[in-house]
């Protein structure tokens, strides 16, 4: 192991990484709320004042994967959509598989340039999760209670919102629901079954209510479906706490461009269009089993410094009165206050811990875990 790789691998880098990112972001939530009385005055300016505060945050996670773990990112497509890619509003349906799948997510939004103005429909869980949770707010983001009964109007009504969205985003759908486990897949295979749909081998049966509801609301708004298949070289298995340990991971992403007027109008068109969609990706996935690549040419969209810039930027400043609280507290010798700190760093670790969490599989919701009454006629 290397002295570099070493360092990374340090708890104490780790706390200070996390107290760069808590810190910043529970700053960039208050200004966020700031902007409160804005909304009501120009709502546009607003919205472009939020995507850069956003970004500050989102790309803070996305320098740690770029440049603190070095992890590689290409991208299998057809060499005539890629110049389309961060030009124009797009709906992306992507595979729900890893700890990271949407910080790989993030990192192509943020080589694109669409990172700050992303969307996604997420469960109301994560609104709760300080700074991205909150951040996501101030960003329009369109949460579902995943019970479609509660969630039909509510949906509707927050894409109808973006429909005069100031700068181009993308908007993602896990259409999955929910993250892949063994027995996850097994129920949602009986369902397929019930349903007399074929069988996948990498995905879960994708629920295609929200699929419908977003092309609907989103048609005019975007202009085509980016149909994305990620992967991981060697089979690994990419997790946040590997990628602050400084371990380097190989993304592979498959998109392909598809305009959104082939998306069927009717809904149970619009459904069978989707499991169609999702019976290729498994078809992509059984090809890069058996390969070690997706079809098509390759290109690996370069890096960009600003995500190094702004974490740079934070580091600077709040590692600076931390430098000067340390030193003083140790100068002062104060049992009291050197208990005192000791607390807050472990509140730090233990919130950024719940955090990472969140992130990971094996903690996952019982969403999709429970066996369901079948009606195989
Ligand atoms: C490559 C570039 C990437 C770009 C990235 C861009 C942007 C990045 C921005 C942000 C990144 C942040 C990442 C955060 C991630 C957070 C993501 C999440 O939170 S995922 C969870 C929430 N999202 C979803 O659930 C979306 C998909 N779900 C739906 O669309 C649902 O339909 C719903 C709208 C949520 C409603 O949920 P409900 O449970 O009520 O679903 P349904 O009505 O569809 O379900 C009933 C239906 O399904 C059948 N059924 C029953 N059991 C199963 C099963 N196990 N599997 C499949 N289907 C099942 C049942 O028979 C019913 O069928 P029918 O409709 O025919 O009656
Ligand atoms: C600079 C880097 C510092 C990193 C340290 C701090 C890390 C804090 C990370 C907080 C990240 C919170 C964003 C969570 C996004 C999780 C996305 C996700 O994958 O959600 C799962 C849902 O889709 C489905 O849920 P399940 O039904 O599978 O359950």
């Amino acid at each position: 192991m290397g002295l570099l790789q070493l360092l990374k691998s340090q708890f104490l880098c780790h706390l200070i990484i996390c107290y760069v990112f808590l810190v910043s972001g529970l700053i960039i939530n208050l200004l966020q709320l700031c902007t409160l009385p804005l909304w009501t005055v120009s709502k546009q300016l607003a919205r472009r004042i939020n995507i850069r505060l956003a970004y500050c945050i989102t790309s803070q996670m996305v320098a740690a994967l770029e440049w603190w773990s070095g992890t590689e990112c290409t991208l299998y497509t057809d060499p005539k959509s890629y110049p389309l890619y961060g030009k124009e509003n797009a709906i992306v349906v992507l595979n729900h598989t890893f700890d990271i799948d949407f910080l790989c997510g993030w990192t192509f939004c943020e080589r694109f340039g669409v990172l700050g103005s992303s969307k996604v429909l997420a469960k109301k869980e994560l609104s709760y999760v300080p700074v991205i949770g909150w951040m996501w707010y101030f960003l329009e983001i369109v949460f579902c209670k995943r019970k479609w009964e509660e969630d039909r109007s509510m949906v509707t009504k927050s894409l109808q919102k973006l429909q005069d969205y100031p700068e181009n985003f993308w908007f993602l759908l896990y259409c999955e629901g929910t993250r892949f486990t063994p027995k996850k897949h097994k129920i949602s295979m009986q369902v397929a079954e019930s349903k007399g749909l074929a069988k996948l081998k990498y995905h879960l049966l994708p629920r295609t209510k929200g699929f419908w509801v977003t092309a609907q609301n989103l048609r005019g708004t975007a202009a085509a479906v980016y149909d994305s298949t990620l992967n991981f070289r060697n089979d690994e298995a990419p997790t946040l706490r590997g990628i602050l340990n400084g371990k380097k991971y190989h993304a592979d992403l498959y998109v392909r461009r598809i305009p959104l007027e082939l998306v069927p109008e009717d809904e149970a068109e619009c459904a069978a269009w989707l499991h169609k969609l999702y019976q290729e990706k498994d078809d992509f996935q059984e090809h890069y089993t058996q390969t070690g690549r997706f079809p098509g040419p390759t290109v690996s969209p370069p890096r960009r410094p600003w995500s190094l810039i702004n974490w740079l930027f934070w580091s600077c400043l709040l590692l600076y009165p931390l430098g000067l609280l340390l030193t003083q507290l140790i100068s002062s010798g104060s049992l009291l206050t050197i208990v005192a700190s000791l607390a807050v760093c472990s509140a730090v670790s233990f919130g950024v811990r719940w955090m990472i969490g969140q992130t990971e599989i094996h903690r996952g919701s019982s969403y999709g875990n429970k066996e369901v009454p079948l009606n195989n006629n």
